[in-house]
């Protein structure tokens, strides 16, 4: 096992984006740890310009533990569309604009779709993917992955969530992301082995990382 350092008293949120923060309050409201996010810290937002979530991940997460002198939560995801050769993937938010027009970025998906003549479900599947990286300041970092797949669906349905929730119909469920509450999206529950579990792709990579952390299940 490895020897990680400790993850409080303080933890930086590493992310600019209202709704990832909002869901990792959530995810860590059990957890004795104070939450800074690095908007609130006035911490620069890094260039992402990794070719891979994890690696933009490990930027932002690095940049928030260097820049605080704490440890530094960031999570790097995106919409990989499988007709669109896994578009816009991490490239997510940029197709948004600085605007973070998500409606846009939705249609584009939508004209990319209906170009391709993608129409059945099967024809529409795509995947939401996240990558954590909690890195400490001492330089030392973990990484972890998570992802659910679904389908695309047109028009988008549901004011909840954010980014492409509304488009996005996880397997085996009849709401979209966009319709689902919190707890439904993205809510951790403890399985009996004591691990994290969830369906969003932040809350499964959120169940990784607790079990790379807590190997002997959660703290209390
Ligand atoms: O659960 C999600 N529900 C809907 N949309 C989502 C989700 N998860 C990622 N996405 C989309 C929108 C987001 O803007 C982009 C991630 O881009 P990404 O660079 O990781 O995040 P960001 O620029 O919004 O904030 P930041 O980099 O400061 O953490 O993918
Ligand atoms: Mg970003």
């Amino acid at each position: 096992m490895i020897e990680l350092p400790p993850l409080g008293p303080r933890l930086v949120i590493a992310t600019h984006n209202a709704g990832k923060l909002a869901e990792f309050r959530e995810l860590l409201a059990a957890f004795p740890v104070e939450l800074v996010s690095a908007g609130e810290l006035g911490l620069a937002e890094p260039e992402e310009t990794g070719t891979t979530y994890a690696e933009n991940a490990r930027i932002k997460a690095e940049a928030a533990a260097i820049a605080s002198g704490l440890p530094a939560l960031a999570d790097d995801s995106g919409l990989a569309v499988e007709a669109l050769w896994g578009a816009p993937g991490i490239f997510s938010a940029r197709w948004a604009g600085p605007d973070k027009d998500f409606a846009g970025a939705m249609e584009r998906v939508e004209e990319d779709l209906q170009d391709r003549g993608a129409v059945t479900p099967d024809q529409r599947r795509a995947a939401f993917v996240a990558a954590l990286c909690l890195a400490w300041p001492s330089g030392e970092g973990l990484d972890v992955e998570g992802a659910v797949r679904g389908a695309i669906v047109w028009p988008p349905r549901g004011q909840l969530g954010f980014g492409y929730d509304p488009v996005f119909l996880p397997e085996g469920h009849h709401r979209t992301f966009g319709e689902m509450s919190s707890e439904e999206k993205h809510g951790v529950e403890w399985d009996w082995d004591g691990r994290a579990t969830g369906l969003s792709h932040r809350a499964r990579a959120f169940g990784e990382l607790m079990a790379a952390l807590f190997p002997e299940g959660p703290p209390r």
